[in-house]
């Protein structure tokens, strides 16, 4: 029986999960699956190694609006019902804040758990999901070994400028300065760049990776050396329920004259603002695709433009662009978003295809267009799986 690796993403509208075989890197994974939609319409989908459909679910009644954990145990007790051609022998699993103390991925213990559990506030949406998918494992599979893989370390080889705020000296030395996220995904999409551009991989890229959560990266000789995102997954682009950057000044007036204390800022930020708070309708990107509510196509133009701009911004960290990637739920499936957003771009030399983009294509740049556009599905679970290999 061969030994597999249960794999769990936790994001702020999914849980993707997969079975990946515990040795030979590079094996396809004998199940992937998500449940996608939390908070909006969950729907459950599994996949089998050869990326026929198992199962798909719309989930009803008290799944319909169960929370991640709640999620998390329904998706445990489907596991480990199932024949799988194989045991679990490990887990692994996206920890998206990993602070200053973790740079790689590491075996989880009880002390861990302990620094994990600290970094929670600075990722409400994300940080406790994960962790409680790790506490249900363990009390269903005590010796089973997990893995934690940070979305934060992919940035840590930034240079220092990159991760300063212009704060007062002694904050930044207590660790207060941009983490950056999405590097699970980043790290993957550094790997393959190679297959897509051959050499010109080494140039100045920038990843957008836009899902539910949203952050760039600007990465140089595939390392990340700039990102949106900042101390928390708030900073940067627009998002499905998060404001990204916003000016600090409203925060504090909403605090002095209007009565918010900083629970509702924090709920505000988090969860009401964003594609969800701009449309009035939803912070599913499809919903408004679909909607003839001209606000819904007020918030899709705002998500674009700002992606835009943060786009410029970052080319101006590179001094030059060579490639955009698009990846995530928006990134690989909206025709629409990367028509609007490269349409901004032309003063950067981007030209796009539009049939190519219609098609979806990998490549949806024209020929002469002087930047690469690509459309790459990331893999965020093979990242994780190919760490818990390494360290099991
Ligand atoms: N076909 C599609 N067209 C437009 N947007 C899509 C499509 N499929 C998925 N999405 C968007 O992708 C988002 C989810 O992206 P994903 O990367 O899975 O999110 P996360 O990991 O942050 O939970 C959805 O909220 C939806 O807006
Ligand atoms: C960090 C983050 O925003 O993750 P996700 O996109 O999965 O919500
Ligand atoms: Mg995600």
């Amino acid at each position: 029986m061969t030994d597999l690796i249960l794999v769990l993403n936790a994001g702020s509208s999914s849980i993707k999960f997969a079975l990946h075989p515990a040795a030979g890197s590079g094996r396809k994974p004998a199940l992937t699956g998500e449940i996608g939609g939390i908070g909006t319409a969950p729907q459950f989908k599994a996949r089998n190694a050869g990326g026929e459909s198992l199962d798909t679910e719309v989930l009803a009644g008290a799944d319909a609006t169960a929370d991640h954990a709640a999620l998390v145990a329904r998706l445990l007790d489907w596991l480990l019902a199932g024949e799988w051609g194989g045991r679990i022998s490990a887990a692994g699993h996206r920890v998206v804040h990993g602070g200053r103390q973790f740079d790689g991925p590491v075996l989880i213990d009880a002390k861990v758990m302990q620094a994990l559990e600290q970094l929670v506030p600075l990722a409400p949406l994300h940080q406790p999901h994960s962790l409680a998918a790790i506490r249900a494992i363990a009390e269903r599979l005590p010796e089973l070994p997990q893995v934690a893989c940070f979305d934060t370390a992919f940035h840590r080889t930034q240079p220092r400028l990159a991760q300063l705020f212009a704060l007062p000296r002694h904050l930044s030395d207590e660790g207060i300065i941009r983490y950056g996220f999405h590097g699970l995904s980043y790290h993957y999409i550094a790997g393959v760049l190679p297959d897509h551009l051959g050499k010109r991989a080494d140039g100045r890229i920038i990843v957008a990776h836009l899902g539910n959560g949203a952050s760039m990266c600007a990465m140089k000789e595939r390392r990340s050396i700039a990102t949106s995102m900042g101390f928390t997954a708030l900073d940067g682009l627009m998002m499905g329920r998060r404001s990204g950057s916003i000016d600090p000044g409203v925060l504090i007036h909403l605090q002095e004259n209007k009565g918010l204390d900083v629970a509702a800022v924090g709920r505000l930020l988090y969860s009401e603002s964003g594609l969800y708070g701009v449309s009035g309708i939803s912070n599913d990107m499809r919903d408004l695709e679909a909607s003839a509510d001209p606000h819904a196509r007020e918030a899709i133009d705002l998500f674009c433009y700002r992606a835009a701009l943060e786009l410029s911004s970052l080319a101006a960290a590179l001094e030059g662009l060579d490639a955009i990637v698009f990846t995530a739920g928006i990134g690989e499936h909206s025709e629409m978003v990367r028509r609007l957003v490269c349409a901004r771009l032309s003063w950067l030399g981007v030209a796009l295809d539009q049939t190519a983009n219609e098609a979806h294509a990998n490549r949806i740049s024209t020929t002469d267009s002087a930047v690469d556009v690509l459309v790459i599905p990331t893999d965020e679970e093979a990242v994780i799986a190919e760490a818990a290999r390494h360290l099991i």
